[in-house]
């Protein structure tokens, strides 16, 4: 409000002289027109601003149509134009400012983590007191509520061992936590980190908004000159040129997109640019990746078996010293399960990550390799007695991942999905969006065929490399197609930044976070459908200003050229139709 006391100043001087010359009071024409000029201050620089840059602008017509009064000498018309604009400006001003407060502050709304706390450090957490830091439970039990991060609604338990999250919240017990990271390399300080690289780049609609509201200043100023040619009547001719306003387009368009953006970051969905808000309105096909998106990122190992004699928990050991760096879910799992039955991972040499794969390592001076069939029939090994057992977790819709060494397979796991509660009804959301769903996986075809029958998506494609997610995208672009991908993993990180409008799991690898345009806070799928239609409400009310504004516009011209308007009643037309532009895309802060 500071910043804006000499905006109130010259609107207070203004009313007073006003005031002042209506009553008669001292000559009468020096008041006004020493009012106009110093009160005008601003719209007059800003349009000799515009006149250098040859730009056209709204301050430059009304500049024009008040100097207009002042030469017919309506000396008081003219300081009543220079007020309603006055005004109008300081009200736009203040209602775009509470915009962009309302989404600086969405940060502010997010709980604190701890700064003076060290990876490593061991912090005590109290009931009811925000877990600061990333790491690992030492000792206590509790219920935890991380709802906030990862969508959970149910409270989880934790004990010793058990992963606990920065932002989310201990509920009954004392826990005592080992930190292992802290601050912005949190999960939630990355979520605040983008909240906060918002960008304020113009987008397309912007700038369509921006050409549009240039024409209707030469639409006036046309208007304006036909109006005296035509009927020599100053009195219309002005009117004709205050009567148009574009700032419903000008300011209501940035305002719209910064409102959207706005409401989806109450929503739980930060979108880094107006450009996604756009194109997410746009979309007609959504690819969503399955491991870690429509399944939650614990998935579980129900079956240990080895096809080689050895005994299963030097198996789980081998399994937990390939994955022990590992952030895939897959390895998640094999780690939570060795964790369970209190295996060490031991150390290995040679690690070789191989995407979309598995991996390799050697430990004594042994190869061994972790992962799909797919690395298996590569590296020419013959899976003899474990096809079988293949078969049975293909039909049963799970996951496997075998580990082998010297041409043998040694044993394998089989890995359950948990499906995220709310992914049937976000797909069947996304269907009432008209949008089609496409399910693109790495896994193999057959258990990605049980989850997309399940999820009921459109079509389900699987054992796809990150590069041929890559390749899906392009051919589906090339074929017109506008695409949304949801995914958390880093081998969506390719298809994340291809997609029109790419967007990454709150609990996404980094680099799915960083490729992403848009981000699913608390990892709620059903928030997709719900940034959509924001997004397409929000081109709605701005198709509709742009709409209103050139039929008001037009209306206005045309009345003042028939001589129905006085240059009061224009700028009156024009500052109350510019003010319900604006309001109605302030509007879309609200909830619908
Ligand atoms: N760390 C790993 N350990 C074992 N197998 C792995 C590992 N990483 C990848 N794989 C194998 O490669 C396959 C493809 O992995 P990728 O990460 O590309 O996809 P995904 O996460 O399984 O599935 P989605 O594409 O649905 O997220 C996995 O299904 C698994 O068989
Ligand atoms: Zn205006």
């Amino acid at each position: 409000m500071k910043h804006h006391l000499s905006d109130l100043i010259r609107i207070t001087a203004a009313v007073v002289a006003l005031a002042l010359s209506l009553w008669g009071v001292l000559p009468y024409m020096i008041i006004p027109v020493a009012a106009t000029l110093i009160c005008g201050y601003p719209m007059f620089k800003e349009a000799f601003d515009a006149i250098r840059k040859r730009h056209m602008t709204m301050e430059l017509s009304m500049s024009i149509a008040v100097l207009a009064t002042l030469i017919v000498k309506q000396y008081t018309t003219g300081l009543v134009i220079t007020l309603f604009v006055l005004a109008a400006e300081l009200l736009e001003h203040l209602i775009v400012e509470r915009g962009h407060d309302a989404l600086s502050s969405l940060a502010a709304l997010l709980p604190q983590t701890a700064k003076d706390v060290q990876p490593g450090d061991i912090v005590v957490v109290r009931p009811g007191a925000h877990i600061p830091v990333d790491g690992i439970v030492l000792k206590g039990t509790s219920f935890v509520n991380q709802a906030a991060i990862t969508g959970e609604s149910m409270p989880v338990e934790k004990g010793p061992n058990s992963e606990v999250l920065a932002g989310t919240i201990n509920q009954d017990g004392v826990l005592e936590v080992i930190a292992t990271s802290i601050g912005e390399d949190t999960i939630f300080g990355r979520i605040i980190g983008v909240m906060e690289s918002v960008q304020s780049n113009q987008s397309p609609i912007e700038k369509t908004a921006d050409k549009l509201a240039a024409k209707l200043v030469y639409f006036a100023l046309g208007g304006a000159l036909i109006t005296y040619i035509v009927t020599r009547d100053m009195n219309a001719t002005i009117s004709a040129l205050v009567v148009a306003g574009a700032c419903g387009v000008a300011a209501g368009t940035p305002l719209a997109i910064l409102a959207g953006i706005g409401r989806a970051a109450r929503e739980g969905v930060v979108i880094k640019g107006g450009v996604y808000l756009e194109q997410l309105a746009q979309a007609d096909t959504v690819l969503l990746d399955k491991t870690g998106t429509l399944t939650l990122n614990k998935a579980i190992v129900t079956d240990v078996s080895s096809f080689n004699g050895i005994d299963s928990r030097e198996l789980l050991q081998l399994l937990s010293t390939g994955e022990q760096h590992s952030d895939h879910p897959l390895a998640n799992a094999i780690m939570e399960a060795a964790r369970r039955e209190n295996i060490e991972p031991g150390v290995y040499e040679n690690y070789n990550y191989l995407p979309g794969k598995g991996l390799q390592f050697s430990q004594q001076k042994k190869d061994y390799m972790i992962g799909n069939t797919g690395l298996f029939a590569e590296n020419k090994i013959d899976l003899g007695t474990a096809e079988l057992w293949l078969e049975t977790a293909r039909q049963n819709g799970e996951t496997t991942v075998l580990i082998g060494s010297d041409q043998h397979v040694l044993g394998g796991v089989r890995i359950v999905d948990v499906i995220r509660t709310e992914a049937r009804e976000a797909i069947s959301d996304l269907h009432d969006h008209h949008l089609q769903t496409i399910l693109l996986s790495g896994d193999n075809t057959a258990s990605v065929n049980v989850i997309g029958r399940e999820l009921r998506v459109d079509e389900a494609v699987g054992n796809l490399l990150p590069t041929d997610k890559l390749t899906y995208i392009q051919k589906l672009k090339a074929a017109g197609k506008k695409v949304i991908m949801v995914g958390d993993g880093i081998n969506d990180a390719p298809a994340l930044m291809e997609a029109n409008v790419g967007i990454a799991m709150g609990t996404a690898s980094n680099i799915a976070f960083e490729s992403a345009n848009m981000v699913l806070t608390n990892n709620d799928l059903r928030k997709v459908g719900v940034a959509i239609g924001i997004a397409k409400r929000c081109m709605k009310v701005i198709q509709f200003n742009f709409r209103g504004t050139i039929i008001v516009d037009a209306i206005g011209i045309v009345l003042a050229f028939l001589g129905y308007l006085t240059p009061m009643t224009a700028a009156m037309i024009h500052v109350i139709s510019e003010l319900i532009f604006i309001l109605n895309s302030a509007r879309l802060f609200r909830k619908p």
